[in-house]
């Protein structure tokens, strides 16, 4: 999963990201290599694989991972170029959401780049820029479809009635999100990569040892559908370098419930209704992974391997808690409580898999 963080100039995303590498390169145990300097990769940690890996005495633990990309800022006319603004819009166009760090703090001694603070101007700057780019996107690809569907491709006259829908929708300021794609072109949204299509999460920036977001960004992300959550990106860049002893403790000082941090993470991945499985298996690791509510074990073997996938035979599948209960799989199997599945099962939250394939 890739999140781009956008926002204004100076509005604190880099503090925020690189918060979030150190919480990332804290997790040792990660094989990355190479990591893109403006790519944070952030491990979604989740105790109830500790419990499953304890279980069936895993090697280690691998949980999945969030990408985030960190963009520099955006100013009034990204869309046409400004600042550098196509090649970073072209940046966020891969990701699967948008984290918008807005700037809610009010430490004189920051430069706001339009003078003064007013978060609701800033998310509107950034919106419109978001929009005007998807609009010429938009625009662009009209011109192409066009041309298909006077060739009579059902999908193509489907799409071109759409982009129309869409062109006029994004010229009165809505975002893409509102004009679902048709039946017939299902995928059009997506292969746009449409900016105001995806699903945005919205980071005040508060001052330190402010724990709630200002009421108009709240409103702002309540009457978008949008979820906003309070971080100070100073603060938790600052207690990053902390161990987790002295940064609990200095956030109970400062009367802060919950890192900043798992906030956006959380935050992050409640945005697209996912759902967690696991892979363990005695002296392998044990692994979490994610997948879209509503799939099945077969979209769920492809998350692993396309070649587990392609070779798919059953899955065995249990509650990690059943497994957990059981004290690991053969108990699990002795009582029963351990399911031969299809590949049309419907995958839940917790489920421990393990897919049976002809290589
Ligand atoms: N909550 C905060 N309170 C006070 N100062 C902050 C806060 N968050 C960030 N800052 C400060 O604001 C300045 C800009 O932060 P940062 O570099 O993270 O912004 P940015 O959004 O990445 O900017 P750019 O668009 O230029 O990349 C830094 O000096 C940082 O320490
Ligand atoms: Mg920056």
């Amino acid at each position: 999963m890739r999140v781009g963080i956008v926002g204004m100039p100076n509005a604190g995303k880099s503090s925020l990201f690189n918060a979030l590498t150190r919480a990332g390169a804290e997790a040792a145990n990660y094989p990355f290599t190479t990591i893109e300097p403006n790519v944070a990769v952030v491990p979604v940690r989740d105790e109830r694989l500790d419990r499953v890996a304890e279980t069936v005495g895993a090697s280690n633990v691998v949980y999945d991972t969030i990408d985030f990309h960190d963009i520099a800022g955006l100013v009034a006319g990204a869309h046409k170029g400004e600042g550098l603004g196509n090649k970073f819009l072209a940046n966020i166009r891969e990701t699967d959401a948008i984290v918008h760090v807005v700037r809610a703090h009010r430490d004189p001694n920051v430069i706001h780049p339009d003078g003064e603070v007013d978060p609701l101007r800033d998310i509107e700057i950034i919106e419109t820029e978001l929009v005007m780019a998807d609009l010429e996107q938009a625009e662009r690809r009209y011109d192409r479809v066009v041309r298909a569907a006077r060739g009579g491709d059902r999908g193509a006259i489907a799409e071109e009635a759409w982009l129309r829908e869409l062109i006029a929708g994004l010229q009165e300021g809505r975002p893409a999100r509102t004009v679902p794609p048709p039946d017939e072109a299902p995928n059009a949204q997506r292969d746009l990569g449409s900016l105001t299509a995806k699903p945005v999460l919205f980071v005040a920036n508060v001052d330190e040892g402010d724990d709630s977001v200002p009421p108009e960004i709240a409103a702002h992300a309540e009457a978008q559908g949008a979820v906003a959550v309070p971080v100070s990106s100073r603060l938790e860049a600052e207690l990053s370098e902390l161990d987790d002893e002295d940064a609990a403790a200095m956030r109970a000082d400062l009367g802060i419930s919950e890192s900043g941090l798992d906030r956006v993470v959380g935050g992050a991945f409640a945005l697209l209704h996912l759902i967690a499985f696991f892979t363990a298996g005695e002296d392998k690791p044990a692994q979490s992974w994610h997948l879209r509510d509503g799939l099945t074990a077969w979209h769920a073997a492809g998350e692993i391997h396309t070649d587990i996938q392609k070779g798919f035979v059953r899955a065995e599948v249990i509650g990690w808690e059943a497994l957990v209960e059981a004290g690991g799989y053969a108990g699990a199997r002795d009582r029963g409580v351990l399911r031969l599945e299809g590949r049309d099962y419907v995958m839940a939250d917790g489920d421990v898999l393990t897919v049976k394939f002809t290589p």
